[in-house]
């Protein structure tokens, strides 16, 4: 998708986004039943020559929606921290990606009061043509700042990203780990309200590691929004005040982080109790 597709979904969506929002709100994301479908092609191509004959010959291939989240709804105070706990392909990070405007919903509603920083693939925004400097400014304007809030911002981005006169080149000349800097500097400088996490990030080289992680630390002490998903519990537990648990895009429980946490690990255990009686079962049945 193109920056310029991308903006005008973010700017003509069913999202409501108040970079500064009305003091007496108490309210920093409210999500209201929202469905995720994706398409999907129901068609297998197992080699390049299959693929080069259906292009061809241009035959459409058959595809089917998969509903991926499924009237889903929550909302998070101004400096509660929430984590979301689900197995892999429940749809946690679809979630994430409609909160933090990548993706529009199927279905649904979100409001969102305060700036967000989504942590998430933090240079997918970028346009590779453009200078880092561009960048700046397109991926600010993705996040909804103004153009004057981004000149203010601008010399202590450059500063943070640590990418010297490369802010001046072309994104595709960057490295993997320069453009995930110049991502990470302009996400957090702009005094985000908001942090989206998708697994606590490792930015950069170990300098920059440390420095992202202290700051994210920073910003967590100095009472920002927080919203988190990850596989460690243990994270989750030190982390967060409440937790949602999905399950197969559906919510199955929100509540206090320790009790939705024990839960969902009894149930992960339990989980994998019945996956090794299974196989056990098969053994016994080859074998004897
Ligand atoms: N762009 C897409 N097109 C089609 N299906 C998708 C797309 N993105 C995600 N999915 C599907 O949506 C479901 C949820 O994926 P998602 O990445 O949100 O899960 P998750 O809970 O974050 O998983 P994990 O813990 O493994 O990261 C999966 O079945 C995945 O295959």
């Amino acid at each position: 998708m193109s920056l310029m597709e991308k903006l005008k979904r973010l700017f003509g969506s069913n999202t409501v986004r108040n970079n500064t929002p009305a003091i007496d709100s108490d309210i920093a994301i409210k999500v209201e039943h929202i469905t995720m479908e994706f398409k999907v092609s129901n068609d297998k191509i197992d080699t390049l020559k299959e693929y080069v004959i259906r292009t061809i010959k241009r035959n459409k291939s058959e595809s089917k929606k998969v509903k991926v989240l499924d009237d889903i709804s929550f909302t998070i105070k101004r400096g509660e921290k929430l984590g979301i706990l689900g197995f892999n392909g429940a749809g946690k990070s679809t979630l994430l990606r409609i909160i933090a405007g990548i993706y529009e919903p199927s279905d649904g509603k979100i409001t969102i009061n305060g700036k967000i920083a989504p942590l998430l693939e933090l240079s997918a925004g970028f346009d590779k043509n453009y200078s880092g400097k561009d960048n700046i400014y397109l991926n600010g304007a993705l996040l909804s700042m103004s153009k004057e809030y981004l000149d203010e911002k601008y010399d202590e981005i450059v500063e943070y990203s640590e990418l010297g006169d490369y802010i001046n080149f072309p994104v595709k000349n960057y490295s993997k780990g320069m453009k995930a800097k110049l991502g990470f500097s302009i996400a957090t400088l702009i005094d985000p309200d908001i942090l989206i996490i998708d697994e606590i990030l490792s930015v950069g080289d170990i300098k920059f590691r440390k420095k992202s992680g202290e700051k994210i630390n920073e910003m967590m002490a100095e009472g920002v929004t927080v919203l988190l998903v990850s596989h460690s519990i243990n994270q989750v537990r030190r982390i967060c005040d409440r937790c949602i648990w999905i399950d197969n895009g559906k919510m199955i429980m929100e509540g206090d982080a320790d009790e939705v946490c024990d839960a969902y690990v009894e149930d992960a255990n339990y989980a994998k109790i019945k996956k090794e009686k299974k196989l056990k079962r098969k053994l016994r049945k080859k074998y004897g």
